[in-house]
């Protein structure tokens, strides 16, 4: 997880969304942001200065782990959807290699969760990354972090691995073809 010699400061892209805009999601399926599955996180992040994201989530009973309190799990998916969606500020595709959690207080049911989260440093396809998750807000108590990397892709990346149904449903979509887009900069 530390960046090799030779790795570089981020670059925020000149197109990048501005500092509060809003990011939508990706992909209206996905567990981590996406609108069209009930039990999921949607969680709902906003670009900030530099290379850096914030996101709230809001615990419900669907993700539990334990009597009135999320599941590890879902709080490392929150995680690693903040820390992914720092790359629509790079405008790259990637996808996690690793992600190292740290569980520091349990999170109740009702709890909104506001994570924030920085690219640190470049080294050719790898960003390296982190992430914070506070109970109830900015001045809340840490709860959980990240450090995560992630690992450049293509678009192809989706298209040769993906399920053929859901990959012909993204294609025939022009919103979906649009937001792929938006993450390449030389698509
Ligand atoms: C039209 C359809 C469109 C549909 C798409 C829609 C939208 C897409 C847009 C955006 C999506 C983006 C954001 C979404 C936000 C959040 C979602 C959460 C993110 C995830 O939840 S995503 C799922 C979990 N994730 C995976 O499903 C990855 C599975 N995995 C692989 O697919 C391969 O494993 C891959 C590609 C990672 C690498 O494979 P590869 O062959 O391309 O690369 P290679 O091996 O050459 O590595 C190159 C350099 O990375 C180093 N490296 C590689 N892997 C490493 C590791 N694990 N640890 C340490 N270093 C590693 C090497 O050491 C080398 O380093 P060096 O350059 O120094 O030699």
């Amino acid at each position: 997880m530390t960046p090799p010699p030779g790795a570089v400061p981020p670059v925020r892209h000149p197109e990048a969304p501005a500092p509060g805009e809003p990011l939508g999601t990706h992909y209206e399926h996905c567990f981590g942001c996406g609108g069209a599955q009930p039990h999921g996180l949607q969680l709902s992040a906003r670009a900030g200065a530099g290379v850096t994201i914030t996101a709230e989530f809001t615990v419900r009973e669907a993700h539990q782990g334990a009597p009135g309190l999320a599941h590890g799990g879902v709080l490392a998916t929150a995680l690693d959807e903040t820390l992914g969606s720092l790359h629509w500020l790079l405008r790259v595709i990637a996808v996690t290699g690793r992600l190292q959690t740290e569980f520091l207080r349990p999170v109740p049911v009702g709890t909104l969760l506001y994570l924030e989260a920085e690219v640190t440093a470049v080294h050719r396809r790898k960003i390296y990354c982190s992430a914070t998750g506070r109970l109830g807000g900015p001045d809340g108590p840490v709860a959980v972090r990240a450090d995560a990397l992630f690992i450049e892709v293509k678009v192809d990346h989706f298209i040769d691995n993906g399920r053929p149904e859901e990959i012909r449903a993204a294609m025939a979509d022009p919103d979906q073809v649009k937001r792929a887009r938006a993450f390449e900069v030389n698509p």
